[in-house]
């Protein structure tokens, strides 16, 4: 097998199919329809409106019918967009959810797996607050239908760091590598870019990789950084989604948190559990990605991988089953369908072999009763 690629075997498939199951029935519950983007599309649909990470993190491969190079999604996110925007024609409010393999050209994490199973749902046609706020609350679901309680919500806004650019050309130019000193937190190597900028933009730059922390953060911030309407309307976003989540996960604001900045457009989002230093859920407003397949809407959503969350939670019991032998008679047949209809696993014995599986256990058995006449259950102790 490849590096960070491998089988799911039973116990594990069983988990994340568990999940997938549960946190889509709970979307269809908010009103989400389900969609199911290719494996694989034309690189320029499928990397429209995405960031250079994307790029990068994207398989390619040459279309043996058109001559012209595909790619393996990496994020469905985009895809799911280009549905809204080319396929639904509609004007009104969209929900639309999502489960499926995506693949990544290296890991992003030291044990991730190149293979992701990625579920997520996203917002499309209005652009307000509101729709952020119940993007929040069902990936805050998501994670207590998978039995986290403890769960930190920390809060972001690409907004932010746009408002410091604008204020200074020079500050545009290098935007690529502010970016990627910001996310390295790399104090000493911002302040040796920023030496020659106007003093506004150089300390507004240096305050935030220290703009972290609990919703007090946001009042240093409205003190330490420009006071211009973009940065003003940021802050007071994040306030309002900070004060919806109260209560349900423990509110952290990172003014410097670039790690999802690919298609973004305003807050965005990341949820931690404990045990896992990585983000298990990330999300946030993109309102341009529509605009590169020619109609602009406002977007917001989330995903996860199940994979990874599958990982963390501990093995799923056995489920309880009945072993029955294999025949034809009808008495047989019919006990067993219904034992079945009632919910009930039950696991006919192939003649000659004993069973084995990981992820039943045979508690009872299907047998006659001493008459030779009725199939009854047996305890098996
Ligand atoms: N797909 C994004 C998260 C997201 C979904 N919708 C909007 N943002 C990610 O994997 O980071």
């Amino acid at each position: 097998m490849p590096e960070h690629i491998a089988d799911v075997l039973p116990s594990e498939a069983r988990k994340i199919e568990e999940l997938r199951r549960q946190m889509l029935d709970n979307f269809r519950l908010y009103g989400y329809e389900l969609v199911m983007p290719p494996l694989l599309e034309y690189v320029e649909s499928l990397l429209a409106g995405a960031g250079q990470d994307t790029d990068l993190r994207t398989f390619k491969l040459v279309d043996q019918i058109s001559g012209r190079m595909l790619g393996l999604r990496a994020d469905m996110t985009t895809q799911v967009a280009r549905i809204d925007a080319h396929l639904l024609n509609r004007n009104s409010v969209t929900r639309l959810c999502y489960a499926g393999s995506v693949l990544h050209t290296r890991p992003s994490g030291l044990h991730a797996t190149r293979e992701p199973v990625q579920i997520g749902a996203e917002i499309y046609g209005h652009a307000g607050l509101e729709a952020d706020a119940e993007i929040q609350e069902l990936a805050l679901a998501s994670l207590a239908l998978a039995g986290f309680t403890e769960v930190r919500l920390d809060l972001a806004h690409v907004g932010v760091l746009r408002a410091i650019l604008e204020l200074d050309k020079a500050a545009e130019k290098d935007h690529i590598t502010i970016v990627q000193l910001l996310r390295a937190k790399d104090v000493p190597g911002l302040r040796e870019l920023t030496a020659h900028y106007a003093p506004t933009t150089r300390d507004a730059l240096l305050a935030l990789p220290h703009l972290y922390g609990d919703v007090d953060v946001l009042k240093r911030a409205r003190a330490e950084l420009p006071d211009v309407p973009a940065i003003a309307k940021a802050l007071a976003e994040l306030a309002a989604l900070s004060a919806s989540a109260i209560g349900r996960a423990d509110v952290a604001i990172d003014l410097a948190d670039l790690r999802g900045y690919q298609y973004e457009s305003g807050a965005m989002f990341a949820l931690y559990v404990p045990g896992l230093p990585n983000a298990v859920a990330r999300g946030g407003r993109y309102d341009h990605v529509g605009e590169a397949f020619g109609r602009a809407r406002p977007a917001t959503g989330f995903s996860l991988d199940l994979r990874e969350l599958a990982r963390l939670l501990p093995t799923a019991e056995r489920k309880h089953s009945i072993r029955a032998p294999w025949g034809n008679a009808p008495e047989l047949k019919e006990k067993i369908a219904e034992l079945r209809k009632s919910g009930e696993v039950v696991i006919q014995s192939m003649p000659g072999h004993s069973n084995e599986q990981d992820e039943f256990e045979c508690d009872r058995a299907l047998v006659l009763d001493d008459n030779g006449s009725n199939w009854i259950l047996k305890n098996l102790g």
